[in-house]
């Protein structure tokens, strides 16, 4: 039952994570060029590992900058008040269920500049980071009930990247333009892309 548990709470979050990570570095291609780069720069074998990734700034603003924008868990899990507690002047009464909507305090503009564009350097040279303590900032959530498996998750993102990079081109079918697509979402007790991402992939040897 727990292995369930961990399977699903793992799977949908990283593969929207990816998802979401990948449109954006198609539609915005300075910041694919600048990613690139760093990898190319960094990592030397053509099959990366995990332990290759951990010290790529520019890809981790990039997967910083997508979970701001993109959380899969956009209102967290649900939590209950285990008593009655006053937060900015409202009374929350004990029992009550409590959502996060971590969406919306991600493209708060009192909190973020530009807050609806795609911009990894906010993240550079800022120690703002999603392990619970920043609350501007919480993709997997703070306290003791946040994400358990933030440090795989983010592992397999980086290494699912890095190596999608660094290996392919990446295109849109029909030689769509990038500028155009579709960055819809769905909803939902995940957040999903409305119209899942189609991409072309050559080998760039
Ligand atoms: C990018 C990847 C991931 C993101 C963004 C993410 C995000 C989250 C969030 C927001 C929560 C709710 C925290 C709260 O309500 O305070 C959560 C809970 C949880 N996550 Fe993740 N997660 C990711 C990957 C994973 C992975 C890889 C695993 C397992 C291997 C996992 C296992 C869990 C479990 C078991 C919970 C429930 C914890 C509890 O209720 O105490 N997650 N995650």
């Amino acid at each position: 039952m727990l292995g369930l548990e961990l399977f699903t709470a793992g799977t949908d979050t990283t593969t929207s994570t990816v998802e979401w990570a990948m449109a954006e570095l198609v539609k915005n291609k300075k910041v694919m060029f600048k990613v690139r780069e760093e990898l190319k720069n960094e990592i030397k074998t053509r099959t990366v590992v995990e332990s290759e990734v951990s010290n790529l700034p520019y890809l981790n603003a990039c997967i910083k900058e997508t979970l701001r924008l993109h959380p899969p868990a956009p209102f967290l899990l649900p939590h209950r008040a285990v008593q009655t507690c006053e937060v900015m002047g409202y009374t929350v009464p004990r029992g009550a269920q409590i959502l996060v909507n971590i969406w919306a305090i991600g493209r708060d503009p009192k909190l973020w500049e530009d807050p609806l564009l795609f911009k990894p350097e906010r993240f550079l040279g800022s120690n703002l980071d999603f392990g619970g303590q920043d609350f501007e900032f919480i993709p997997f959530g703070a306290g003791r009930r946040m994400c358990p498996g933030l440090h795989s998750g983010v592992k397999s993102v980086q290494t699912i990247l890095a190596s999608l990079i660094l290996r392919f081109d990446w295109l849109l079918p029909n030689d769509e333009d990038p500028v155009n697509l579709d960055m819809n979402e769905k909803f939902g007790v995940f957040l999903q892309k409305k119209k899942p991402l189609q991409l072309i992939f050559k080998d760039l040897k």
